[in-house]
């Protein structure tokens, strides 16, 4: 799918998605599961442990598919590829969960929970507060909001639910406007996203530029378009230190062992 505007079209799709899902789990019944839960996994403090430490931290994406490149592993096995990960040195992995783009699933991210102990981010495109309750009754540690997707009040509204849930954020931006925007939540976690997710166009400038301007005490992750270690060495040249990789992963016989090629020397 190659529409202009993409994000418009799953931010409507997933409102029908999340209304058919309270229609079969009403909201006090999903709050009692995500209130059962373990306690989560310290998601910002597993990337900020390695990058203090001197070392790139790396968010290892599972996604079979995606909008702007179609099917990317036709052989998809989460639990064994959260595994191949975890050989290959990632600090935490995303979980894309979104059906109708990224043929992705909340059983994906159960799967992958109950097969290895690293923190996980649910990837996917949240406007509704059930979606954060969902997330933590499957597992997840971690939140994606995405700055082009909320108003300020909902930003507002979410960061504080995934605080009183335990759950840490990735709040997510693509240019200077949202920068700001996601500033005034004080975030620890920000991501800037290469990709635009309107036209799909991903140039890693987008990283180098906002890196300048980002507050002071959040720990920034590059997200999108990294393929190759001229990729790395440039957004680590910016000062970024943290990494979410998909696709360059995915397309690898061994999703491992291709992150060991791109983020480290020995091993
Ligand atoms: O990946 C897409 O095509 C996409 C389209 C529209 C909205 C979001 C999209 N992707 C989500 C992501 O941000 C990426 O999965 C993630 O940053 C990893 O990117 P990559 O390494 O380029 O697969």
């Amino acid at each position: 799918m190659n529409t202009p505007d993409v994000l418009k079209k799953i931010l409507a799709a997933k409102a029908d998605e999340v209304a058919a899902a309270r229609r079969v789990k009403p909201l006090p019944e999903l709050r009692r599961e995500a209130e059962a839960m373990p306690p989560a996994r310290g998601f910002a403090a597993a990337l900020a442990t390695r990058v203090g430490a001197g070392q790139v931290a790396v968010i290892a994406e599972i996604k079979r598919a995606s909008p702007s490149k179609g099917l990317l592993r036709a052989e998809f096995d989460p639990p064994a590829l959260a595994r191949s990960y975890l050989a290959g040195g990632a600090a935490c992995l995303s979980v894309l969960t979104d059906a109708p783009f990224f043929q992705g699933s909340l059983n994906d991210l159960r799967a992958v929970r109950a097969a290895v102990a690293l923190p996980l981010l649910r990837k996917d495109f949240l406007l509704d507060a059930y979606q954060i309750y969902e997330a933590r009754a499957a597992g997840a540690d971690c939140i994606l909001l995405i700055v082009a997707a909320l108003d300020d009040a909902r930003l507002r509204d979410f960061a504080a639910l995934a605080h009183e849930l335990g759950l840490d954020m990735l709040v997510e931006v693509h240019d200077e406007a949202e920068l700001d925007r996601a500033a005034r939540l004080e975030p620890t976690l920000l991501g800037v996203n290469n990709r635009n997710l309107h036209t799909f166009e991903t140039t890693l400038d987008t990283t180098v530029r906002l890196a300048r301007r980002a507050p002071a005490g959040c720990l920034l992750v590059a997200e999108s378009g990294i393929h190759s270690r001229d990729d790395v060495a440039l957004i680590r040249a910016a000062d970024v230190h943290a990494f979410l990789v998909g696709e360059a992963f995915m397309r690898a016989p061994d999703p491992g062992a291709r992150l060991r090629e791109l983020f480290h020397t020995e091993g």
